[in-house]
């Protein structure tokens, strides 16, 4: 059975984002993840967990200035001080938290520049040694166009090759199944042939990323086929809800903490 975990960014948002640990606990999740945590401190995160008996499944490092437009800086020229800054803020609040996979956003930047792939590839080494230190995966997500325009890490071809290719063991990929099916479809064989290198999986419906419940793909067909495969990861739900979260978590009721 898939260990879900409530997405806190986009799900129970009618609760303050530390309540949002406690709202999705007593939805019966047993595990979140959610984009950052940087606006609080990481005790007061590692509390929220711990009172409520969860596990962290993921969350992103510092992706620039956010605000300002920015989705990731790896793959910037002329930032790779700012990114060894980032990687040892994320790693205080991964020691907080007990978390195992991080994901590092690439940013806004032309795939086919030599220079934004090879600052990129920097990126993703540089990290990858730190956090294997102490013992995290560092997953790379392929996203796409539509939801993030000019995105550089744009294609699952490009992300599996990366990860093939620098061979390193904590490297992974994280398979969003939403992005997926959008960008490429054939998402079960893809499933099938990538699971040797996915760290993380993430579902929502397509193409309006509600609930796993309806639209164009058969979750629960997917569902099984991820156990069938031997999966043991956890799988983010980042969707947002069409209504009020709870009551569209009947898709969840089977798998829910009681
Ligand atoms: O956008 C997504 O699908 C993600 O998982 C990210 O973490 C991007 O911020
Ligand atoms: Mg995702």
């Amino acid at each position: 059975m898939p260990v879900f975990a409530a997405n806190l960014t986009m799900m129970f948002n009618e609760w303050s984002f530390l309540d949002r640990f406690d709202a999705a606990t007593e939805a019966g999740f047993t595990a979140v993840e959610y984009l950052f945590p940087y606006e609080a401190p990481p005790e007061v995160i590692a509390d929220r967990l711990a009172r409520n008996n969860l596990q962290q499944a993921l969350f992103n490092l510092p992706p620039g200035e956010w605000a300002a437009g920015e989705r990731g800086i790896a793959a910037l020229p002329g930032r790779f001080d700012g990114l060894k800054a980032d990687v040892e803020q994320a790693l205080d609040y991964a020691a907080a938290t007990g978390v195992k996979r991080l994901h590092l956003m690439a940013g806004l930047a032309d795939p086919s520049d030599p220079e934004a792939a090879s600052c990129y590839r920097r990126s993703v080494a540089y990290t990858a040694e730190r956090l294997a230190d102490k013992g995290i995966d560092l997953l790379l997500e392929p996203i796409n166009a539509r939801n993030m325009p000019g995105y550089f890490l744009n294609d699952f071809g490009a992300a599996e090759r990366l990860i093939t290719e620098l061979g390193l063991a904590n490297v992974k990929l994280q398979f969003d199944i939403y992005h997926r099916q959008i960008m490429h479809g054939d998402v079960a064989m893809a499933l099938r042939r990538l699971l040797p290198i996915t760290g993380h999986i993430q579902i929502a419906s397509v193409p309006s990323r509600h609930e796993p419940d309806d639209e164009e793909l058969n979750y629960p067909y997917l569902f099984a086929e991820i156990d069938r495969l031997g999966y043991g990861g956890f799988v983010g739900c980042e969707y947002t809800p069409r209504g009020r979260t709870l009551d569209g978590l009947n898709w969840f009721k089977p798998f829910a903490r009681s």
